[in-house]
C-alpha cells in the first residue's frame, strides 16, 4: 500500500497575530506540488519504520519520526494495536518550509486508516492532525487551501489557473521553524484580500505580489543564502513571482507552465536542492 506525501508551498504567509500560548495566527494560501515523499506499508505484526530515498539520511539519527508519532496517535485514538512495516521514501529536504514532515505525518494518518481498516470522522481526524503539527491538517487533503488560525482553519482557495509551473530551490541549509518565528520583528499584517479566482498565471502573480511572506526577512537574517536563492529564481526565464515558502529556507518561483518550470530548475546551481514541475493532482 502506498500514499503520496506532496510538498506544500505557502504562496503568501501573513502573520496576523499571536495567541496567548505563543503560537502565531496566520493567513496563508497553500498549494501542493507534484514533488513528494512516498510512504509504503506492508503487513507485519509490530510497527516499524525504515527511511529511504535521497533525503532519508538527514532523519536517520532522529529518535521520533513524525510518521511513527502519527501511527501511535492513530492507534491510541482508534483502539487498535499499531502494526505494519512502514518505509518512507524521502525526497523533500528536512526542515525546509515545504512541510515534508507534516506531509509525511498526514500521509501516515491516511495510509494507516486504510491499512488498519479504521475510520475516524473528519473533525476528529483534523484534531489528531493538529496535535502532530500546525501544518498537518492542511496536508490531510493535499488540496489548495486558504489556511488561517494557527493552521487549523481551512477554507477554499481561489480558483487557480490550469497548468501552473513551480520551481523550488533550497540552499541546503536547514531552518528550524521556531527560530524563524522568534527572529520576526515588527507588528502584524492584515488578512489578504483575494479574488474568487484567477484566469491566468500573470493575474495570479500580480495579486500575490501585493501579499508577502512575513517570515522571509527573519529567515534571510538567519540564513543569508535565502537572499541568493531568491535572486537566482527571479532571474529564471518566465519567472512571474519568487518568494520563500513557510519558514524557509526553500523558495519558489511561479511560472506559467510546468514544462517551463522543469526546464528552468536545471539552470539553478547543482549544489542546491532544486525541483521544477506542476501542482499535485489530488486523486478524486
Ligand atoms: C510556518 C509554517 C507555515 O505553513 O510552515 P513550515 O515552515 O513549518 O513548513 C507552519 O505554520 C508551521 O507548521 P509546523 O511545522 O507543523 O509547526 P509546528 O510543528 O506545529 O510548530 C513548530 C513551532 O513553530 C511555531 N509556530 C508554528 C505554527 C504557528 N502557527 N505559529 C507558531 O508560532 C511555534 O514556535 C512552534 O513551536
Ligand atoms: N518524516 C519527517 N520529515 C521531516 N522532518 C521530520 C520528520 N519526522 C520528524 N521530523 C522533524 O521535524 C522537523 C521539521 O519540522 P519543520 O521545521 O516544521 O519542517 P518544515 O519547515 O519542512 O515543515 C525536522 O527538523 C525533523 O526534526
Amino acid at each position: 500500500m502506498l500514499q503520496a506525501a506532496p510538498a506544500k508551498v505557502n504562496l503568501f504567509l501573513h502573520v496576523t497575530g499571536r495567541r496567548a500560548d505563543g503560537y502565531h495566527l496566520l493567513d496563508s494560501l497553500v498549494v501542493f506540488l507534484a514533488a513528494a515523499d512516498s510512504l509504503h506499508w506492508a503487513e507485519a505484526p509490530a510497527l516499524s519504520l525504515s527511511l529511504d530515498g535521497p533525503e532519508g539520511g538527514a532523519l536517520r539519527a532522529e529518535p521520533d519520526n513524525l510518521v511513527l508519532r502519527a501511527a501511535r496517535l492513530l492507534a491510541e485514538a482508534t483502539g487498535v494495536s499499531p502494526r505494519g512495516f512502514l518505509r518512507l521514501d524521502k525526497h523533500l529536504p528536512v526542515a525546509s518550509g515545504i512541510g515534508g514532515g507534516s506531509a509525511d505525518a498526514a500521509a501516515a494518518l491516511r495510509l494507516l486508516c486504510r491499512a488498519w481498516n479504521v475510520a475516524v470522522p473528519p473533525d476528529a481526524m483534523a484534531a489528531l492532525a493538529l496535535r502532530l503539527g500546525a501544518d498537518v491538517p492542511v496536508c490531510l487533503a493535499s488540496r489548495p487551501a486558504r489556511m488561517e488560525g494557527v493552521g487549523e482553519l481551512l477554507g477554499p482557495a481561489p480558483a487557480l489557473p490550469p497548468g501552473l509551473g513551480m520551481v523550488l530551490a533550497n540552499p541546503r541549509v536547514a531552518l528550524a521553524t521556531p527560530a524563524v518565528f522568534r527572529a520576526r520583528a515588527g507588528g502584524f499584517s492584515p488578512r489578504a484580500a483575494l479574488p474568487p479566482g484567477w484566469a491566468d498565471a500573470a493575474a495570479m502573480a500580480r495579486d500575490l505580489s501585493a501579499c508577502r511572506n512575513d517570515l522571509e526577512a527573519p529567515a534571510i537574517g538567519l540564513c543569508p543564502a535565502v537572499g541568493e536563492v531568491l535572486a537566482a529564481l527571479r532571474a529564471l526565464p518566465g519567472c512571474l513571482l519568487a518568494r520563500m515558502s513557510g519558514s524557509g529556507a526553500t523558495c519558489f518561483a511561479l511560472l506559467p507552465d510546468a514544462a517551463a518550470a522543469t526546464a528552468a530548475a536545471t539552470l539553478l546551481p547543482p549544489e542546491w536542492w532544486r525541483w521544477g514541475g506542476g501542482l499535485y493532482e489530488t486523486p478524486a
